[in-house]
């Protein structure tokens, strides 16, 4: 076989795990329809890639996507996703009603994740989601060099985010 090719090629590996979760969220900021508080049924797609691979993985499929799932389930599913401005976010809380607040000025710990993003928007989401998942990539093992490449979140079956994550 000839491999000349490949040797000019940079090594690259690449694992993609899913997930989904049930989440409200709205955008007065944008108007129109998005103002209303409405729920989507999201779907997650994050990848990872490293340029070699330890145990023959980028990292281990089962913990990754335990780790990532209980983070979006605790946090996101069956809850809302609301702006730091969004006085609808005191409503819910005080009702005890589950609540991601995006660009909180004192966010709790989970919601430091999205102190920088005003809004919960689809793009939003998947830098929030890219930041979760780098988190939790380097708390597992894996291969050398690992990393995010990219988070995919797609809010209804016509409108999608990507994320991409920088190079190592
Ligand atoms: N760039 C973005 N634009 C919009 C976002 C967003 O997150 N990023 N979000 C919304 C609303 O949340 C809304 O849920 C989606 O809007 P839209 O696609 O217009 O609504 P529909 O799903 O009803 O559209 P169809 O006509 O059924 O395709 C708006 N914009």
């Amino acid at each position: 076989m000839d491999t000349t090719a490949a040797t000019y090629a940079p090594a690259h590996h690449g694992v993609t795990v899913r997930h989904n979760f049930e989440t409200a969220h709205r955008l007065p900021h944008l108007g129109g329809k998005c103002t209303n508080l409405h729920g989507h049924s999201w779907w997650v797609e994050v990848s990872a890639v490293a340029p070699a691979l330890d145990s023959s993985t980028v990292v281990e499929f089962g913990a990754f996507k335990a780790e990532l799932r209980s983070w979006i389930d605790t946090h996101l599913d069956h809850g809302a996703m609301l702006g730091v401005d969004d006085p609808l976010a005191k409503v819910l809380a005080d009702h005890g009603s589950k609540l991601f607040r995006f660009g909180a000025p004192q966010p709790l710990p989970a919601e430091e994740f999205a102190a920088n993003l005003p809004h919960p928007t689809v793009e939003a989401v998947a830098v929030l989601l890219g930041r979760v998942a780098m988190d939790v990539l380097v708390g597992l093992g894996h291969a050398p060099g690992a990393r995010i490449e990219g988070v995919r979140v797609t809010e209804t079956h016509v409108n999608s985010a990507l994320w991409r994550g920088g190079s190592a």
